[in-house]
């Protein structure tokens, strides 16, 4: 198993004033979900005070954009949607449909696992990948109703332990999983061109930059999210709203249940579009953006008749290059110091939703 780049980082948000017991108890709940199968009402735990709802219905100048990127006028389409929504939907992005049908089949049937089977490839305290609730759970009185399952850099060190004797099964995760990555990653690394160029920067100047984030990174992090049905959806939390810490999150979901805030208007459902992908932009994009495209606020809500399975995929650089504002973008001045992603998730994990203003250049703060 290769030591990951993210794997020295810690969350030490919730150990002020607890003994180091308190601080694992609190931990371990934060990060065990519910054996979902087990409960037939929603206990108290999950029960979240501000009840959620509908969304409202969209019409159709104000609902997400749908973007083929075979389209010439994609990447003006891109600006338009980065910077009003900070997310879209993209076709004909060449991810192979058969293989994004299988990535939510083998997430499936990680899921339907027995719960204390799952529990053999818990997250450890220090680390980011496996399986529990969602990392920022710290920051929320109640619990959220779905589990996930983290891959960072490769599968393998955590299907072992939960198929342990059908190499078969485990072989097939880890092809198809790492297979997503790549493709992914491909995928990502085209938009990002694309968003380049949307920004007004020449094709000379996005390919000095480009390298920088290119490569070395082709397998990133993959979040597999479950949502089990719930008993009562307006009174649960799939996931609570959040940014993604990334420059970019391309996101599989296969039946609707993410929201995204609009200003002026609340939250908007991201309805599922047959074959599609949603990008969203993230914290490291609207940093190297100078604040041009917003990383957008989302959050996923549950139901009370489907199983639902979502797949982000994290595109963001390697460890140690610095993101900040592009230079062709900083006029008058940067809005952001610079920072790595793992410095920003260390940061993120201490301070979650705070975590951007913490990084506006010391410039802006004396304003
Ligand atoms: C590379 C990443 C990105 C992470 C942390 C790490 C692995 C898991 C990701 C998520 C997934 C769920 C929402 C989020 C907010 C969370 O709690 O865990 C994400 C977080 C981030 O975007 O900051
Ligand atoms: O399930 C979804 O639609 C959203 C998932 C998400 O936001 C995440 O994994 O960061
Ligand atoms: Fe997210």
């Amino acid at each position: 198993m290769p030591t990951s780049q993210y794997s020295s980082l810690k969350t030490n948000h919730h150990t002020k004033n607890t003994t180091k017991d308190d601080h694992n108890n609190n931990h371990q709940c934060s990060i065990i979900p519910l054996d979902f199968k087990s409960v037939s009402k929603l206990p108290e735990s999950h029960t979240w005070e501000l009840t959620h709802p509908n969304p409202l219905s969209t019409s159709e100048s104000e609902s997400i954009p749908v973007i083929n990127l075979s389209d010439p006028k994609a990447i003006s389409l891109m600006r338009h949607a980065c910077e009003n929504w900070g997310i879209f939907h993209v076709t004909h992005h060449g991810v192979p449909s058969n293989l994004l049908r299988e990535v939510e089949n083998q997430s499936r049937r990680l899921f339907s696992l027995p719960s204390d089977q799952k529990l053999l490839a818990i997250r450890s305290l220090d680390s980011l990948s496996g399986y529990g609730l969602p990392r920022m759970s710290t920051f929320f009185p109640k619990r959220m109703w779905s589990e996930g399952f983290t891959i960072i850099e490769s599968p393998l060190e955590h299907t072992r332990k939960l198929w342990p004797h059908d190499h078969h099964q485990r072989d097939h995760f880890c092809n198809v999983m790492e297979s997503c990555q790549k493709e992914m990653n491909r995928l990502a690394e085209h938009i990002m061109g694309l968003m380049f160029g949307s920004l007004g920067l020449t094709q000379q100047d996005t390919k000095n930059i480009k390298p920088k984030y290119g490569c070395q990174n082709s397998n990133g992090p993959l979040q597999l999210n479950s949502y089990p049905v719930c008993p009562d959806p307006t009174k649960a939390m799939g996931l609570a709203a959040h940014t993604d810490s990334s420059l970019l999150t391309l996101l599989l979901q296969s039946s609707t249940g993410l929201q995204v805030q609009k200003e002026g208007i609340g939250w908007v459902p991201v309805h599922a579009v047959e074959g599609a992908l949603v990008i969203n932009v993230g914290d490291l994009m609207q940093i190297l953006s100078n604040g041009r495209f917003k990383s957008v606020l989302h959050r996923a809500v549950v139901n009370k008749t489907h199983h639902r399975i979502s797949t982000a995929y994290f595109y963001g650089p390697p460890k140690d290059v610095k993101i900040e504002p592009l230079i062709q973008l900083s006029s008058p001045f940067p809005l952001y110091r610079p920072t790595t992603w793992k410095e920003y998730l260390g940061i993120k994990a201490n301070h979650f939703n705070k975590a951007l203003e913490l990084i506006r250049s010391d410039i802006t703060k004396a304003q």
